[in-house]
């Protein structure tokens, strides 16, 4: 299609489209609430193939099929503590004015398997780790033995001043799992101990869903590389490595592509490119109404428009759309506003693409400490100080809430929701913090 054509059918469409729709919301068209647009991204995306990586790569990601142990774990019942391996029997009327006394026969260190018998009136030197003779039912730790005879060690005779009980001190085999049972499941995410629990269950390769690759855009012909001091009318792109830090926190893994000057048929070439080469492309920039705004005409013509504005503040203008597959994010050129839409929208997006179940920031409650006045209707999130005081937890909105700004976002730990409408919100009020450093599994 012409590229001038592009644009004026998208300018006609979004102007006019809206009419006539009474009581049904066109994604399109209209601004639609953040939940909308949650459930309209993440269903249109899809689950990566499975790749099986390393077992030390896949930590922290979403193992794709059930993990069976190939051995009980633990291997073998094995002493829990440095002391001596006996039949709790033994000991049973042991009292500090009679103490029972013992002959050590023998000593075993962990890796060691004593093969011999204990007698009535012996006992094994064990130290933890070891695997318990075949006769013992019990140890007991060192300290609370007394040496009679000797120093401890085979040959001397030690002596217990109370009974112990069957089981004590001993790690049964089997106690984390039985060979052939499932240890690990589809759907969960591997943690650092899981991949500590699966090394013992003999599993050095994980089924996991494929990394998505993600291509990072920036559109926007005031735009120079950071590496360059910028000249009269540029400014730094600092966008593109915001969003590949964002996507990399996701876990995917993101390439930053080389900055798109503001003109329909540079954008439309580089959008449709990354489109058939990565898994989802994100651009920023030009996602409004102005003469050089061109995401949304881009996206129409390539592929299927599906959304352009969502009600959140910063971060209204928020494109998405299908094109050959591929999901486009076009989130808008501010910086703060295109960080939220990217924990709020493509986060989620990405987090659905391997597999996670849990899609929503660990929120929690607390008291704002100063007035907010609310004159806009969108629900807005204020970059935000949370802190813990005697009376529970506190949240300072940051001075600077220009949506054109990083580094306030640097300086605070939350995003602060002010409810939709436009009442304002005294000092004292309880409102929900979204902590966006916390991972999704959390329940706070
Ligand atoms: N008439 C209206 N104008 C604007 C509105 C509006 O409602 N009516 N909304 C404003 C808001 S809010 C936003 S957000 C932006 C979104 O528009 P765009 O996505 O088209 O953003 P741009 O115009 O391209 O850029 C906005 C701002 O951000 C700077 N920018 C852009 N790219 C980068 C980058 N890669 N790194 C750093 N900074 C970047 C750009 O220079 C602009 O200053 O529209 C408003 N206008
Ligand atoms: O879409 Mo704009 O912030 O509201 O930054």
């Amino acid at each position: 299609m012409d590229s001038v054509l592009a644009v004026l059918l998208w300018r006609d469409g979004a102007e006019h489209g809206a009419a006539g729709r009474k009581g049904r919301t066109d994604p399109v068209r209209e601004m639609i609430p953040l939940e909308e647009a949650r459930a309209l991204v993440c269903g249109a995306v899809e689950k990566l193939p499975v790749e099986t990586v390393e077992l030390l790569d896949a930590v922290g990601r979403v193992v794709a099929a059930d993990q069976t142990s190939d051995i009980d774990v633990a291997p073998f019942a094995h002493s829990a503590m440095d002391g001596f391996a006996l039949r709790a029997a033994e000991i049973a009327e042991a009292t500090e004015e009679a103490p029972a006394t013992l002959r050590v026969i023998a000593e075993i260190g962990a890796g060691d398997v004593f093969e011999g018998t204990i007698d009535d009136g012996e006992c094994v030197r064990i130290m933890t780790g070891a695997c318990l003779p075949a006769d013992a039912d019990a140890v007991v730790k060192y300290e609370i033995v007394g040496v009679v005879e000797g120093d401890g060690k085979p040959g001397s005779v030690v002596s217990f001043a109370a009974p112990t009980k069957v089981g004590s001190n001993i790690r049964a085999a089997g106690e984390e799992a039985h060979a052939g049972d499932v240890v690990v499941e589809a759907g969960d995410v591997l943690t650092a101990a899981g991949v500590g629990f699966l090394a013992g269950c003999g599993v050095l390769e994980v089924p996991v869903y494929r990394r998505p690759r993600v291509a990072v855009i920036a559109t926007g012909s005031e735009l120079v590389p950071p590496s360059e001091v910028p000249g009269p009318g540029k400014i730094r792109n600092s966008n593109s490595y915001a969003m590949a830090a964002c996507a990399r926190e996701a876990g995917a893994e993101a390439v930053m592509l080389p900055i798109v000057q503001d003109t329909f048929e540079a954008l439309r070439d580089a959008v449709a490119a990354a489109a058939r080469e990565y898994d989802l492309v994100v651009t920023t920039g030009g996602a409004a109404n102005g003469d050089f705004d061109f995401i949304k005409p881009v996206v129409a013509e390539l592929g299927e428009l599906m959304m352009t504005t969502v009600n959140i503040r910063p971060g209204k203008a928020q494109t998405f759309g299908m094109v050959e597959g591929t999901p486009v994010f076009g989130l808008p050129g501010n910086p703060a506003a295109a960080y939220v839409g990217f924990q709020l929208l493509i986060r989620p997006a990405l987090r659905t693409m391997q597999g996670y179940r849990f899609m929503d920031h660990p929120v929690v409650k607390a008291r704002l400490t100063a007035d907010e006045k609310n004159r806009d209707p969108r629900r807005i999130y204020l970059r935000a100080n949370l802190t813990r005081t005697a009376e529970g937890y506190e949240v300072t909105p940051a001075k600077n809430q220009s949506s054109g700004l990083f580094g306030p976002i640097q300086k605070t730990n939350c995003l602060a929701v002010m409810p939709e409408g436009t009442a304002p919100q005294p000092a004292g009020s309880i409102v929900d913090c979204l902590l966006l450093d916390i991972p999704e599994e959390v329940v706070l």
